[in-house]
């Protein structure tokens, strides 16, 4: 059974064709920088490499390029896309409906609709991830996996906003949280490197990449997360601007007569590291202008770092205690100087990492310092796999 995962992020489509016998990778790629200029296709099949760059305006073109890469006669993997048994999507946001994965039917495109305006950036993208593959894939079954399962455990205590009750009772409103997948994964991966039952232990996995996350996880279950009723809570992101007096919003709508839409675009699309820096969502652009001597993009290398450490340090308070500290995804797995300026000043929880062993990019390692209480590693997130085998359940059911 072949199966096919999209996972589409805010700027980003990873996808793999993974063989379910033996859940080997038949090809993997990576489409990236979507809506940015640089923008490029990347796919590896048996080890081998190959670019695409071309202008990816949007996700539907990126899906598009997806699968003609994957049936190409030079570059491609399968002949054709009946090959494709089953595909498995990651959508960003489930509301109250979703707390496992399911079979794509009306009833779900309808509901995964309903709950984009909770998750703008990434609701529209994975639901149109689904309607390319109803076309061009009309053979196979697809089945969608919910990155707000996972946080389904968080407590009421956490959840709740203090908002009047009825908010929470008429509107949902409360906190879902999200990349629930991945913390999962990564916080599994954690305890087996550890050798120990994930039951036993108290675990803060940093989700980040451009959008970002912290969670607490609480002898396996999801304790507390970063983010809220929409991905927008929580940590600076790319272009998020994640935790801010409430009270901003209305006072900025007035001063600069903005609707609650253009509003809602602002601190999606336009704040972060590219609204701070005035320069890119992307760590790596900052990171260059940085050392050039740019100062905003010092400052907002240094504000993201700042952030990260304080939710770290809550989490330790929330479950009086850590254990391990995880990073994951494109920041957490390959921005080397970030990590360290992440866990300076964390030496009272146990927290130091070491300069040597921390000198490392998409790997699985501890790179915590000997003798320090808090094992700290790095470790590469694989929501692909999980959605894999979501996928391969479900369709044989
Ligand atoms: N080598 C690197 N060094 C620093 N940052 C990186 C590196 N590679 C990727 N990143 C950061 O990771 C981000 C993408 O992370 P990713 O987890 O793929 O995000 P998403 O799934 O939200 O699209 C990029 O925007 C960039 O900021
Ligand atoms: C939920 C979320 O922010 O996802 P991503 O990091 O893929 O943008
Ligand atoms: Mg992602």
């Amino acid at each position: 059974m072949k199966v096919l995962v999209i996972n589409s992020g805010s700027s980003s489509i990873k996808y793999q064709l993974i063989n379910m016998e033996n859940e080997s990778v038949l090809a993997k790629g990576l489409v990236e920088r979507i809506g940015i200029e640089g923008s490029r296709l990347e796919q590896e099949v048996a080890g081998e490499e190959f670019e695409i760059e071309e202008e990816i305006a949007d996700h539907e073109v990126g899906m598009e390029l997806v699968i003609n890469t994957l049936t190409d006669d030079d570059k491609g993997v399968i002949s054709d896309v009946d090959e494709i048994n089953a595909v498995g999507h990651r959508v960003v946001h489930g509301g109250e409906y979703f707390d496992s994965s399911v079979i794509v039917d009306e009833d779900v495109k309808e509901k995964i609709k309903e709950s984009s305006n909770l998750a703008p950036l990434h609701n529209p993208a994975n639901l149109m991830g689904v309607e390319v593959c109803e076309e061009l894939i009309p053979e196979a079954p697809q089945v969608v996996t919910f990155d707000t399962a996972f946080h389904q455990s968080i407590p009421e205590q956490a959840y709740m906003y203090a908002l009047p009750y009825e908010y929470y009772e008429d509107y949902s409103v409360r906190r879902y949280g999200f990349h629930g997948t991945s913390h999962k994964f990564v916080a599994q991966r954690t305890a087996e490197e550890m050798g120990e039952d994930i039951e036993d232990l108290k675990i803060i996995t940093c989700h980040l990449g451009n959008g970002a996350s912290v969670a607490a996880v609480k002898n396996g279950k999801s304790y507390d997360t970063s983010m809220g009723l929409t991905p927008l809570e929580g940590l600076m992101m790319g272009t998020r601007c994640g935790d801010l007096d409430p009270a901003a919003v209305p006072f900025i709508m007035e001063k600069e007569d903005l609707s609650p839409q253009e509003m809602d675009e602002v601190m999606n699309n336009k704040s972060g590291f590219l609204g701070v820096s005035g320069i890119s969502s992307d760590t790596r652009d900052i990171e260059e202008a940085a050392e050039e001597g740019n100062e905003r993009a010092q400052l907002a290398l240094d504000m993201f770092a700042y952030r990260v450490r304080k939710y770290i340090g809550s989490y330790a308070a929330a479950m009086n205690g850590v254990d391990a500290v995880v990073f994951t995804a494109g920041i957490g797995e390959n921005a080397i100087a970030m990590r360290e300026d992440i866990c300076a000043d964390l030496d009272y929880l146990g927290i130091e990492i070491d300069e040597d062993k921390n000198d490392v990019r998409g790997e699985t390692q501890e790179i915590s310092s000997d003798g320090a209480e808090v094992k700290v590693f790095t470790i590469p997130t694989n929501e692909e796999l999980v959605i894999a085998r979501d996928t391969k359940e479900l369709v044989a059911e």
